[in-house]
């Protein structure tokens, strides 16, 4: 089949409040959109890249040339039997994953809605909801933090992260289990510490955490695999696992004990599905992490994460702790025992909320 027509939108959609990691901050969504049109058809993605590139080498403005100048114009000249087609037409483009990942997911998205059946059957999930948690930034003080923490701890999360940072992180992490000694808890630092911090993190061992995430330098699996023997809680790999290559690397070092599968951060749904089995034939848990997506990025999250190797909760919160107002007409929102529905409609199940769309898309075109 052949992909007919390409909309890519670039948005900005605030955030209810600024979310600060260890070393930058992000106020709203600027994720480029893409839209696939083929026979009468058509499938979403989002490439939920940042302003500016401090979580990987991405940009806002990197996607939106790389998707315009190569991706769009490549795939339209490509047959695709299927969306795992996209993956292979895209074998030869260094980097640009999240880009390359906004088509991907759109694919997946049509092909679904095409065949009329759903991203989560397409997958091979095996669950009708998921366990989530919910990430919380760096705050302005202890007090504050157990402000934030509580209130998503009442609105029925059952899973808390917390950024860290040197001089943010013993403290923070100790109040958090002292006020909540049985909550399910991780922490993850952006690749701020370096090996020289090993004996500093080994604190964190006291208070009984799932896993400390990307500890260390954001394009590394050897030093990580250095520190892993000095900690006792489990080092879970984010920025570092690009591909399934990088996973393999990974696992055979013994570089991590989990791993936060993001689509985007590995170019989609293919590549994050091979990194899911081979995480599952090594008996080492995955669980999906977020960019602060809109409800398009949401909904393909939620579908990767109901496969079964996806044990542990995922950063894919409720669409309200993210936007006052999400551009799809079918946000998705928490259930009571801290999971999110699994959409079993065609394709993502995303509704896309055009006229609100329209409203926060800050650029648009059309190629082919
Ligand atoms: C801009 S922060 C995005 C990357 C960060 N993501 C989160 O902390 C989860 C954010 C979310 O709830 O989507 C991570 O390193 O895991
Ligand atoms: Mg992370």
């Amino acid at each position: 089949m052949r992909i007919e027509q390409i909309e890519l939108r670039r948005i900005e959609l605030p955030f209810v409040a600024p979310f600060e990691t260890s070393g930058w901050r992000e106020e709203a969504n600027h994720s480029v959109l893409v839209r696939l049109f083929a026979q009468g058809a058509e499938g979403w993605g989002e490439a939920p890249v940042g302003v500016g590139p401090w979580y990987n080498e991405e940009t806002s403005a990197t996607a939106w040339v790389m998707l315009r100048e190569i991706l769009a114009p490549l795939i339209l000249q490509v047959d695709l039997d299927g969306p795992e087609g996209v993956e292979a037409a895209f074998a030869r483009v260094r980097a640009n994953r999240m880009a390359r990942s906004g088509i991907e997911f759109a694919a997946w998205d049509l092909f679904g809605r095409l065949r009329g059946q759903s991203l989560t059957s397409m997958l091979g999930g095996t669950r009708m909801s998921v366990d989530v948690g919910v990430s919380v930034g760096v705050q302005s003080s202890i007090e504050a933090l157990l402000e934030v923490v509580g209130a998503y701890v009442a609105a029925g999360y059952q899973r808390v992260k917390l950024k860290i940072k040197p001089g943010w992180d013993i403290e923070p992490t100790r109040a958090i289990r002292e006020r909540w000694p049985d909550l399910r808890l991780q922490v993850d630092a952006n690749s701020i510490y370096t090996l020289a911090d090993a004996a500093h993190l080994a604190q964190l061992d006291a208070f009984n955490l799932l896993l400390i995430e990307q500890p260390l330098a954001h394009d590394d699996i050897f030093d990580h695999a250095k520190l892993q023997p000095q900690l006792r809680t489990p080092i879970c790999l984010d920025e570092s696992i690009v591909s399934p290559e990088h996973a393999r690397w990974a696992l055979e070092m013994g570089a991590c004990g989990v791993i936060n599968i993001k689509p985007s951060r590995v170019g989609g749904l293919t590549a994050a599905r091979q990194i899911h089995d081979m995480a599952q034939a090594a008996g080492v848990p995955v669980w999906c992490g977020g960019m602060l997506e809109t409800g398009i990025g949401r909904a393909a999250n939620v579908a990767l994460a109901s496969l079964p190797n996806f044990s542990l909760p995922g950063d894919i919160s409720a669409s309200e702790r993210y936007f006052k107002r999400d551009i799809v007409t079918n946000p998705f929102r928490l259930n009571p025992d801290s999971t999110l529905s699994v959409p079993t409609g065609p394709g993502s199940g995303a509704e896309v909320d055009m006229e609100y769309l329209e409203h926060v898309t800050v650029e648009k075109v059309i190629i082919g």
